[in-house]
């Protein structure tokens, strides 16, 4: 396929995507299906117009004074992939699989827009309701922090210590341009793709096979970190999902001492199964019901609730849920995370620790959060944060948001949004 024929398939899959609400994975695996002869490189290139577009779908509007289909995927090339309107002409010319060209009230209006400056509420990419929300986390700096929310991540990878080292991870993956992530201890990052590329299929080589390495995002990493699993503790997951986590608690201890992996869903857990076997985590036990939970009452050295949240921190890989998200569906997360972290705070031995985590940025999933429940439940402090970033993470200061709790964004610290807060049962 020529780019023409590209630029149209991305245009019928974002037609699919807002007319049915579809998530945008699906959209793209239907479409795939129903176009067997698109090879590997068309897919990918339809792909990150489709997500390019999403992530940029504000600002391409105002680009083309409307969010059409064609105009979030012309946006997307302009806006991300450095190509001019007169380029996207001459590409699309001679294609008769490509979209019309861009025409003469397009480029009038383009002309214009191209060359003023883009409003903060524009730029920022967000949706209107949650601007005062992304203003109130960040400051004066919300629109860039909003901004750097759409932009392409990277890929990043966690070396398991139970198997390898980092270096030597970093030297089995030399083909793919990956490097040392900058806070992270354990990390390794192949840098956002470019234009129609893709990320390396790691998963499909060796290294991935033997377990020397997860798929972890490197702020998934930092708060995995921070939490300060050691050696021979007992920890509960309370909400661990597939994994993630959990397998890096695991290495953190080097395999001694015990998690217990828990989840409201029990079948959230079961990739943990093959993860754990291909990650040699001898440490991790799932605890699935009460009857499980009940014997580690009052036991817990830590606690972590990665509770469920709205994700707002990872708009850069999941920019589609960024414009279903409602402010009903963040008041829900907000109540369902007050009621998880009272239930998982009954676990933590005194003198233990309960670890909050949400890939949020919103102030009211993080600190408000973490205030509400030590108004509500007696007996837990606040840790000094700042000190134990800097003991994590020595060099690092400045980096992280700081207050009560630890807050990462892709602007502040080039991870996705996380926010970590720990809490000492007195
Ligand atoms: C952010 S995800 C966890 C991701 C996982 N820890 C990881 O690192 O891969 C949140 C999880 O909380 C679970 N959950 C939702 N409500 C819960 C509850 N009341 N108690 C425990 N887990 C809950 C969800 O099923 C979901 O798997």
């Amino acid at each position: 396929m020529r780019m023409g024929g590209r630029l149209a398939a991305a245009m019928e899959v974002l037609a699919d995507i807002d007319g049915r609400q579809r998530p945008a994975a699906e959209a793209l695996r239907d479409w795939g299906g129903a176009h067997r002869f698109a090879g590997g490189g068309d897919r990918a290139a339809i792909g990150n117009i489709v997500y390019d577009a999403l992530r940029r779908r504000r600002s391409a509007g105002w680009l083309f004074d409307g969010d059409s289909p064609r105009a979030l995927a012309f946006g997307a090339l302009l806006l991300e992939w450095g190509e001019t309107p007169d380029a996207i002409n001459a590409m699309l010319d001679g294609d008769k699989f490509a979209p019309p060209p861009l025409e003469e009230d397009e480029l009038r209006i383009l002309r214009e827009r191209l060359a003023a400056d883009m409003p903060d509420e524009v730029r920022a990419d967000c949706p209107d309701w949650s601007a005062p929300l992304l203003r109130s986390a960040f400051g004066e700096n919300w629109a860039d922090e909003a901004a750097a929310l759409a932009r392409r991540p990277p890929l990043d990878l966690r070396a398991n210590l139970l198997k390898c080292e980092r270096d030597t991870l970093l030297a089995a993956l030399s083909a793919t341009g990956a490097d040392a992530t900058g806070i992270a201890p354990h990390g390794v990052r192949i840098a956002p793709i470019e234009g129609s590329g893709r990320h390396p299929n790691v998963q499909a080589g060796e290294a991935f096979a033997e377990g020397r390495f997860e798929v972890q995002d490197e702020g998934s990493q930092i708060v995995s970190e921070l939490a300060g699993a050691r050696p021979g503790m007992q920890v509960l997951d309370y909400c661990a999902g597939a994994g993630g986590k959990s397998l890096a608690l695991s290495a953190a201890m080097r395999n001694q001492g015990q998690i217990f992996a828990h989840d409201a869903l029990k079948p959230r857990l079961a990739p943990i199964v093959e993860r754990i076997k291909r990650a040699g985590s001898r440490n991790i036990q799932i605890a699935a019901g009460a009857s499980e939970l009940g014997p580690l009452e009052d036991r817990m050295d830590i606690v972590l609730v990665d509770a469920p949240c709205t994700g707002s921190g990872t708009w850069r890989r999941r920019p589609d849920t960024k414009w279903r998200l409602t402010r009903q569906q963040l008041d829900a997360r907000i109540a369902e995370q007050a009621e998880i972290l009272d239930m998982a705070a009954r676990y933590v031995k005194p003198g233990g620790l309960l670890a909050y985590v949400t890939c949020s940025v919103f102030a009211e999933e993080n600190g408000e959060q973490a205030e509400a429940f030590l108004e509500r439940v007696p007996g837990f402090t606040p840790q000094d944060h700042a000190a134990l970033w800097k003991h994590h993470f020595p060099g690092q200061e400045g980096r992280a948001g700081i207050g009560m709790g630890v807050s990462l964004s892709p602007g502040r610290t080039g991870t996705d949004g996380f926010y970590f807060c720990a809490l000492r049962r007195t």
